[in-house]
């Protein structure tokens, strides 16, 4: 059974422009996404597709002004607020992208444990800052002592000795060196061998594939397609999406290929397929009609032509 699943997520914000006129923009459409312990799903898609909404709504800290509809589950089960309230920061652990985060009030090494008396979460906490390359100094400083990478370093340290059994990690590498950023992925495929479910959020498709299972493309809000990491090869034909295939293409060391035009706004998302508008192979019925995800090739994929 899927430890998370994401059924048919939508998020949508209200805009008032000026004092009468009030704009809904969807953010989040239909989208479809599922978790299973062991296993490392990377979300991959350019900036503003929704990846930090997506965590966001997992760990149920969206913003006041935010709609949401559809519904998750974990471990079979409703993840309401009153259980979020009772999981957060324990089976589930985010890595915030943001550094902001952390308690600014607060010395670094008492945040990353959860209690100040137990030798065993002093040790855990030790452990994982060498594993980061953190000093022991650091424990004694406060957030605002610390560069991003030192900050970035001690969330990912909070999450990954908190014995969660999903971590959402978004974007936890950029700013760190490469040494750690390396460090910090072994760790996250380690903790899926041991049984933990990783979502791992970024724009790095080359370094998510060095441990993901699983790859979900967003693309203006929705997941266009899931596939298999090894799917992620070649020249991209085993993938399903027109755009995975363009996103992977686009890569220097695929063949650098760009594809015109932009990613769709909020607020103006084309009527039917979100891609159609950049999509070589749209017909004239992906302008009208928004696709289904529908299972093709033991994955997953929003597009009326893959075959
Ligand atoms: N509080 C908010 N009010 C209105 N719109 C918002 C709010 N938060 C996010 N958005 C919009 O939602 C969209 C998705 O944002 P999100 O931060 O999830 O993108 P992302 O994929 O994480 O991007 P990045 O790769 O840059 O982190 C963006 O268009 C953003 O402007
Ligand atoms: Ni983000």
């Amino acid at each position: 059974m899927a430890l998370l699943e994401v059924m048919d997520l939508s998020i949508s914000f209200t805009r008032y422009r000026g004092l009468f006129r009030q704009q809904t923009l969807e953010v989040i459409n239909g989208l479809q996404l599922s978790i299973n312990p062991g296993e490392v799903v990377a979300v991959v898609g350019s900036s503003g597709s929704g990846k930090s909404l997506l965590a966001h709504a997992i760990m149920g800290i969206l913003p006041g002004n935010a709609r949401m509809t559809g519904s998750l589950r974990y471990n079979g089960e409703p993840l309401d607020a009153k259980k979020l309230a009772a999981l957060r920061g324990k089976e589930l652990a985010l890595v915030p992208q943001s550094v902001n985060y952390l308690d600014p009030l607060m010395k670094v090494g008492a945040q990353v444990r959860s209690s100040s008396t137990d030798k065993a979460e002093l040790d855990a906490q030790r452990k994982a800052f060498a594993r980061y390359q953190l000093d022991q100094k650091v424990e004694q400083l406060y957030p605002f002592q610390l560069s991003g990478g030192m900050a970035r370093r001690v969330l990912l340290s909070t999450a990954t000795i908190s014995g969660a059994k999903l971590i959402v990690a978004d974007e936890p590498t950029p700013g760190l060196h490469q040494e750690v950023a390396q460090e910090t992925l072994r760790r996250f495929r380690e903790l899926a061998d041991e049984g933990c479910a990783i979502l791992l959020i970024t724009h790095d498709i080359e370094s998510a594939l060095q441990i993901a299972d699983k790859v979900a493309v967003f693309y203006a809000g929705t997941t266009v397609e899931v596939a298999s990491a090894a799917d992620f090869s070649g020249s991209g034909q085993q993938l399903r999406h027109p755009y995975s295939q363009a996103l992977w293409q686009s890569l220097p060391q695929n063949e650098f290929k760009l594809i015109p035009g932009s990613q769709p706004l909020p607020g103006s998302l084309p009527e039917g397929c979100l891609f159609a508008p950049r999509c070589q192979q749209a017909s004239a019925e992906c302008s009208s009609l928004r696709p289904a995800m529908r299972d093709l090739r033991a994955g997953l994929v929003r597009c009326i032509h893959a075959s």
